[in-house]
């Protein structure tokens, strides 16, 4: 159901946070099923007449176009990954609420997700190794990398509520352009700090194997090493959720 203005505030938007968690561990665990298989990123394996790219860029500029025709970029917490290739919706439209200031729509950070994500977050848990998936595992990473920009975007959100809350405080950093004294206020690190423990411990929840007799159950073997969880939320998903919060606020009053 769509949410009304009036109920975002910073509990509902921390809630969403929190279920969207929920999505990028199960992300972490299903990615994990896969070894690297390194052809899916490899420019040179396809010979598709037409297109020029590796697997997975075939798999997501693909997957895009049908999401954007079928409508899933009308909302505004979802970003494309390729939009220079996108076509308009085709479904009728829905009335999202306007709750954003329109300047969120010129920020899409997902270039820097989509480095961050094949560079330095895929090396730390996945297997080394080949078992010829390779559409399967662009389907996973498409699913994770969305997940993980769906929560970093957010952040469009989070600052608005903020800054509907005290207008006052935000204002003049604002209007000095003052980006470190926004972070500043923004941050809140006792928040961020639970948001990393409760992380690493759904991923340990989560990817335990699952036997009848519960006494068996903290015995079982680990899917998933869960400080890579809580790890890419220390390195990535906290700090580029505010610097999207950042990036926001500095377009609120144009
Ligand atoms: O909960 C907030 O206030 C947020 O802005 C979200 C978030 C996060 O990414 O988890 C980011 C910045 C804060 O320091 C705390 C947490």
């Amino acid at each position: 159901m769509a949410t009304a203005e009036n109920e975002y505030t910073l509990d509902t938007v921390r809630e969403t946070l929190v279920r969207q968690e929920d999505t990028i561990v199960f992300g972490l665990i299903e990615r994990s099923k896969f070894p690297f298989n390194s052809q899916t990123y490899d420019q040179n394996y396809l010979q598709i007449p037409g297109f020029c790219g590796s697997l997975v860029e075939f798999v997501f500029t693909n997957t895009e176009i049908v999401q954007a025709k079928a409508g899933r970029y009308k909302n505004p917490e979802e970003n494309p990954f390729f939009p220079e290739n996108l076509s308009l919706s085709l479904v009728p439209s829905y009335p999202f609420t306007k709750f954003l200031h329109p300047g969120a729509a010129s920020i899409n950070i997902n270039k820097s997700l989509w480095k961050m994500y094949f560079h330095d977050l895929l090396p730390l848990f996945v297997a080394s190794g080949d078992d010829g998936n390779y559409a399967q595992t662009a389907a996973s990473d498409l699913s994770l990398l969305q997940a993980i920009s769906k929560r970093v975007h957010y952040g469009k959100f989070v600052a608005e509520v903020k800054f509907r809350e005290s207008p006052q405080d935000y204002e003049p950093l604002i209007r000095s352009k003052d980006k470190e004294g926004l972070m500043k206020l923004l941050t809140f690190k006792s928040v961020e700090e639970m948001v990393k423990k409760r992380v690493e411990k759904k991923a340990t929840l989560f990817g335990q194997d699952i036997s009848l007799n519960s006494s068996d159950d903290s015995k079982g073997k680990q899917k998933f090493d869960p400080s890579v969880a809580s790890k890419l939320y220390e390195k990535w998903v906290i700090p580029l959720t505010k610097e999207v919060q950042v990036e926001y606020l500095l377009r609120r009053l144009d």
